[in-house]
C-alpha cells in the first residue's frame, strides 16, 4: 500500500504560503493542491490525467420490486455508454477524461455498435447477483473474481500513465444492496440510509427499508463479519470490483475521486477491508440519495459540492474535474509576493 508524502505536503503548504493573495483566501482549493502535492512526486504537481471506469451489473434484488425501472435498462444503458450518448459520455469528453465501460455482471443480453464513445470490457462474472433478500448475492469465489477485475482496471489506470481514478457504476437496483452495505459496516439503521434510488414512491421506499432488514437479519445468520462477508452476502459484483478498483489505486498510489452513494459503499468496503485505502480518497459531491452523507462521514470525508445529483456512472466526480485542475493550475501558475514584487503581511 502507497503512503503519501508529507514532505511534498509542507513543501506544497510552503509554496501556497508564497503566492500572490491572502493566506487561506483560496480555501479549499489550497488544501487540494496540498492534498494532491503528498500524493503525486512533486510539491507543485502537472495537470491530472483523469479516467473514468463505470462498473455494470445486474442485482437479483430488482425482483422484489426496489426500483423504478426495469432491469434491462443496465444493459441498454451500457449500449448508450459505448454509444456515446449517456451523460457520462458528455462529462467526460468535456472535462478530458478517458472513458471505459466493464460489464462485471450484467444479465441481459444487449447489442453494441462499433463507436468511439467508450471503450468497452466484457468480463461478466455471472448474470447478475442473486436476490440478497434470500440468498447470497454471489459465492466467495465471484466476489473475489469481481475484485480482481477492478484491482485489474487500476492498474491497466498506472500503466496508462493515469493520475486520477475515479470508479463510475450502472446496476439497476444498487441503491438497495448499496444501502444494505452501509447499514452493515457502519451500524447506522435501514430507515436512516435507504433512498428513492431512481425515483420509487414512499411506499416502495417502505418496502426497500424492508428487503434491506431481512437481508441484514439473513446475513448475519449466515455469519457475515468481515467486509469482503457482507459485500459478498448483500453487495454487487460492480460494487465488489469497485472495491478492487479502489484497493489497486491506493497501492498503485493513485488518487481517487469518488462519485455518489453506490460508489461510497464500495469504497467502505475497501477501507474497512484495508484502512489505508482511506488516504487516496477525496469525495466529489453528496449525493441526493438519504444515507449518502451518512457514508461519508462513515468515511471522515467532505464533499466537494452539493448538486442533488443522483445519477451514478461517476458523473458527479466528472463534474468536480475542472474544480480540481483549478486547484491545481493556481499552485502551479499563480506568482509569488517576492516575483512579482508584491509586499507581504506586516
Ligand atoms: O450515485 C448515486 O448517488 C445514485 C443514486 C441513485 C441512483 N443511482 C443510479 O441509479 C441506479 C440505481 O437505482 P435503483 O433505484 O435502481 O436502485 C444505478 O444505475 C445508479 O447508478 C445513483
Ligand atoms: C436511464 C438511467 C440511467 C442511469 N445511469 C445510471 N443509473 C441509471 C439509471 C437509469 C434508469
Amino acid at each position: 500500500m502507497s503512503t503519501p508524502n508529507q514532505a511534498l505536503a509542507l513543501a506544497a503548504l510552503n509554496h501556497q504560503s508564497n503566492l500572490t493573495k491572502p493566506q487561506g483566501s483560496l480555501g479549499k482549493l489550497e488544501e487540494l493542491a496540498v492534498w494532491f502535492a503528498a500524493r503525486s512526486n512533486s510539491a507543485i504537481p502537472g495537470r491530472l490525467q483523469p479516467a473514468i471506469v463505470v462498473f455494470a451489473a445486474d442485482h437479483g434484488v430488482v425482483a422484489e420490486g426496489v426500483s423504478a425501472f426495469p432491469k434491462e435498462v443496465t444493459g441498454q444503458m451500457v449500449a448508450n455508454f459505448v454509444g456515446g450518448g449517456a451523460a457520462i459520455n458528455v462529462l467526460a469528453r468535456e472535462v478530458g477524461a478517458s472513458l471505459s465501460v466493464v460489464d462485471v455482471g450484467v444479465a441481459s443480453s444487449y447489442s453494441t455498435v462499433v463507436t468511439s464513445g467508450a471503450q468497452l470490457f466484457r468480463v461478466p462474472v455471472r448474470a447478475g447477483t442473486g436476490n440478497l433478500r434470500v440468498e447470497p448475492a454471489m459465492s466467495e469465489p465471484e466476489c473475489h473474481k469481481a475484485w480482481s477485475i477492478g484491482v485489474g482496471s487500476a492498474q491497466e489506470g498506472f500503466i496508462r500513465g493515469k493520475t486520477l481514478l475515479i470508479g463510475g457504476e450502472m446496476g439497476i437496483a444498487n441503491t438497495t444492496a448499496a444501502a444494505a452495505l452501509i447499514c452493515a459496516l457502519t451500524g447506522i439503521e435501514p430507515e436512516e440510509i435507504v433512498g428513492l434510488g431512481t425515483g420509487i414512491s414512499a411506499t416502495s421506499r417502505e418496502h426497500k427499508v424492508q428487503v434491506v432488514k431481512d437481508a441484514l437479519v439473513r446475513a448475519r445468520a449466515a455469519g457475515a463479519v468481515s467486509a469482503k462477508d457482507w459485500l459478498m452476502h448483500v453487495g454487487g459484483l460492480e460494487i465488489a470490483a469497485l472495491a478492487g478498483f479502489y484497493t489497486g489505486a491506493a497501492e498503485a498510489g493513485i488518487p481517487i475521486l469518488l462519485d455518489g452513494f453506490i460508489t461510497t459503499a464500495a469504497a467502505l468496503v475497501a477501507v474497512k477491508n484495508q484502512p489505508r485505502v482511506a488516504d487516496w480518497l477525496l469525495a466529489s459531491h453528496v449525493s441526493d440519495e438519504k444515507g449518502h452523507r451518512h457514508a461519508l462521514a462513515a468515511l471522515q470525508l467532505e464533499p466537494l459540492l452539493a448538486l442533488g445529483l443522483r445519477l451514478g456512472e461517476g458523473s458527479g466526480a466528472a463534474l468536480t474535474i475542472p474544480l480540481i485542475q483549478s486547484a491545481l493550475a493556481l499552485h502551479r501558475e499563480m506568482a509569488t509576493f517576492s516575483s512579482a514584487g508584491i509586499a507581504t503581511k506586516e
